[in-house]
């Protein structure tokens, strides 16, 4: 057996000192501190907890690769904690919120210490986009890559952190290949007072190319020549250099690869493909419920939101058939835009005689470990981003996943005890699939990776040290949007403007929507907020599929429904609902509104006003929108918009898109819908059975020389 885990040689000395009357070992947190112990000893990565420390003192950077489930998310962070080196926080980066907290929780349990802010004795906390949940005592922070990001904005040498473990590199989001080009500059910089680790981390990692990366020296452009990557000016403040390690120190990489599994997974295909994926998962959630024993929860891994929701009602209505000898089915939804609250449910065992059905898109993939799983059910498809360069379009399109992505999906089932996983696709499709998902970085709207470049100072984006650098023509369209929206200047240096914008945790587009509503001018930005807060939340209209639940619908939101479009009728929405005192929940079932969504509408709103408090410290607040507010919060929009995501009515009345003069009709879940207005605003363009806005207003083409003359 190796080394005592770093907790308990702290803990000990602690229980030596204390002399209170009921010994430390047994609060509820040691017990089941105790208890964990003993799993987290049978994990593959325990036995190789002295090469890992060992390696991290020899070396500044680790690419550690090992199997799902052979606790590299969990053991690392604790295994590094008391390494004489860490003398601070450890980051470790996760690419899902949902990731970030039920790995906080479980590694707060394996430590003995409460949660995040619950406690100032806390140690572990996680903190992701609204919800920071941390303690002064916090020295294992999990987080979300954006969320480092934004920390980074703030303190560009992470002062803070001793160790930054970057987990699930293999999903390579934007995000987290920002993050590694900025770990590796700020390594090079040689501008940490203090040794910083860093870890990455994944089941699936290109090994290789990782250390590759960190080992290979950026060339220096003209514009980072004299050796500093700087953000803002006091960023590195505090670091003298006679304390810098020697580049050549600082370079060095380890790898460590951890064989094993802890419990075997059981693979099987289907004979012949598929035509109809959702009644094959049908299917085979049906027959594992009624064929394999209990405990055993499935978990099925679909592309969508509406797709889930159309499964859940069929297994709710299969299972309510079932004689009463059967176990009960509990469906749980899961996607990103589900409240925080929702998806935590997954995590909760199910009650007794009752089999869990999780019903999840990719983002339960990676990292998690849902109590209970026994069987993965896996379509092979998922819903991925794609950047149409010419058009200046994202959009989601359903693709088959990679082999790395379908590994990871297997991954999540023997965690606890053997699994089996059922591919609802042949072998031979899983032989075709990619290697590995296309990094983000070559499929996505780049706005928001470049504008957070600039803002750390790297004024050459084209020599910043990509994993996989961006294609040249996707850059430079993002540049000319940045330009375009205020946030750049004409020599390409960020403005004030964009480090505003990039300090605020949405895209540069709703960042500027706000900036813009900050202005004295303009003065909406309460109004503003909150029309953001939904669109950064799941959809607060309850969804209508049949033609009698839209004229229901319609009838019971015909107060809150605004002529001019759906931004003032969000407005509108939160208004009433924030305004009701008496009975909320009852409120939001009369006007067949989400309960659930509107508490994270209002919860988003707050930390929304906070953090802008700075651009309007008294903005006006209202109960009435006068016809003047109205039209300032729409110009607001066109301000982020510059130009995109307008269209105006043309003399065949159809819609025809300002960029790209592409016909375009009103989303049927919009207040405008069959309307013909000389022109309108919209949050999305979509594209289904045909092109569609959706989130749309209307708008008049003489407020566009009021909103494109102002800078
Ligand atoms: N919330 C939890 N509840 C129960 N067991 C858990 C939980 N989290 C982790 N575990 C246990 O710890 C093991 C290791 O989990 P960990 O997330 O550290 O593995 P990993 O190597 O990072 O896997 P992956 O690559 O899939 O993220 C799991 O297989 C499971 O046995």
């Amino acid at each position: 057996m190796e080394n005592k885990p770093p907790t308990d040689v702290s803990n000990s000395k602690k229980r030596k000192r204390s002399d209170g009357p009921k010994p430390q070992s047994q609060s509820p947190l040691a017990i089941k501190k105790q208890k964990l112990l003993v799993s987290r000893q049978n994990l593959p990565i325990w036995s190789r907890q002295k090469d890992i420390r060992e390696s991290l003192r020899q070396h500044s950077i680790l690419v550690l690769s090992g199997e799902t489930g052979s606790g590299k998310s969990t053991q690392v962070p604790q295994f590094l904690l008391t390494e004489p080196w860490c003398t601070g926080k450890i980051a470790v980066t996760q690419p899902r919120r949902v990731a970030a907290i039920s790995l906080a929780r479980r590694v707060a349990e394996e430590m003995g210490s409460p949660l995040g802010a619950s406690s100032p004795a806390s140690k572990v906390g996680y903190s992701v986009r609204f919800d920071d949940n941390t303690s002064a005592g916090t020295r294992i922070k999990y987080l979300t890559e954006g969320m480092l990001l934004q920390e980074m904005l703030r303190d560009g040498a992470l002062s803070q952190y001793s160790c930054v473990v970057v987990d699930e590199v293999h999903e390579r989001s934007v995000d987290v290949d920002l993050l590694l080009g900025f770990l590796k500059q700020l390594l090079e910089s040689g501008k940490r007072k203090k040794p910083l680790k860093i870890v990455v981390m994944s089941a699936t990692a290109d090994v290789e190319s990782l250390s590759r990366f960190f080992s290979t020296p950026t060339p220096k452009s003209e514009e980072t020549s004299n050796g500093t990557v700087h953000g803002d000016d006091e960023e590195f403040q505090g670091f003298s250099d006679d304390e810098q390690s020697t580049p050549a120190e600082k370079s060095q990489v380890s790898t460590c690869r951890v064989e094993g599994r802890q419990y075997p997974v059981k693979l099987h295909y289907i004979d012949k493909p598929t035509e109809d994926v959702v009644d094959a998962a049908l299917q085979r959630i049906m027959h594992l419920h009624c064929k394999e024993p209990m405990p055993g929860d499935i978990l099925v891994f679909m592309t969508g939101q509406e797709i889930i929701h159309g499964l859940q009602k069929l297994v709710e209505e299969l299972a309510g058939n079932l004689p009463p000898e059967y176990p009960r089915l509990l469906v749980l939804p899961l996607f990103a835009a589900l409240p925080q609250a929702a998806q935590q449910r997954i995590f909760e065992r199910a009650p007794p005689n009752t089999r869990k059905v999780i019903l999840s898109t990719n983002i339960a993939e990676t990292s998690v470990t849902v109590p209970g799983v026994r069987y993965v059910v896996d379509t092979g498809k998922a819903k991925i981003k794609q950047y149409r360069n010419r058009l200046g379009l994202e959009s989601l399109l359903v693709k088959p996943i990679s082999k790395s992505s379908a590994d990871q999906r297997k991954g999540r089932a023997g965690r606890e005890a053997a699994g089996q996983c059922f591919r609802l696709y042949t072998q031979q499709s899983y032989e075709e699939l990619e290697k590995d998902t296309k990094p983000e970085i070559l499929r996505c709207d780049l706005s928001n990776a470049v504008l957070k470049m600039k803002a750390r100072g790297v004024d050459d984006v084209f020599s910043f040290p990509f994993l996989t650098p961006p294609n040249r023509e996707a850059m430079e369209k993002s540049l000319l949007q940045l330009l375009l929206l205020g946030t750049l200047n004409e020599d390409g240096k960020i403005n004030d403007i964009g480090r505003k914008v990039a300090r605020l945790p949405l895209t540069p587009t709703l960042g500027r929507i706000v900036l813009e509503a900050a202005r004295p001018e303009r003065d909406c930005l309460l109004e503003v907020i909150d029309i953001i807060a939904c669109l950064s939340v799941e959809n607060i209209f309850l969804p209508t599929d049949t033609e009698e639940a839209r004229e229901k619908a319609l009838e019971a939101r015909s107060q809150l429904h605004r002529r001019q479009g759906d931004h003032l009728t969000l407005l509108a929405a939160v208004q009433a609902y924030a305004a009701e005192t008496s009975d909320r929940k009852r409120w939001a079932t009369t006007h067949l509104i989400s309960h659930r969504a509107m508490q994270n509408v209002l919860n988003v709103r707050k930390q929304l006003t906070t953090q802008c408090k700075s651009l309007l410290p008294n903005p006006t607040v209202r109960s009435t929108v006068d016809e003047d507010t109205q039209e300032n919060i729409l110009k607001c929009f066109l301000k982020g918009y510059h130009g995109n995501n307008i269209a105006r009515l043309c003399p065949d009345k159809t819609y025809k898109t300002f960029a790209g003069n592409q016909t375009v009709a009103i989303h049927p879940s919009s207040v405008l819908f069959g309307r013909k207005v000389e022109a309108v605003v919209y949050n999305e363009f979509v594209f289904t059975t045909k092109a569609y806005a959706r989130g749309v207003s209307a708008i008049q083409l003489k407020w566009l020389e009021d909103v494109w003359g102002s800078s």
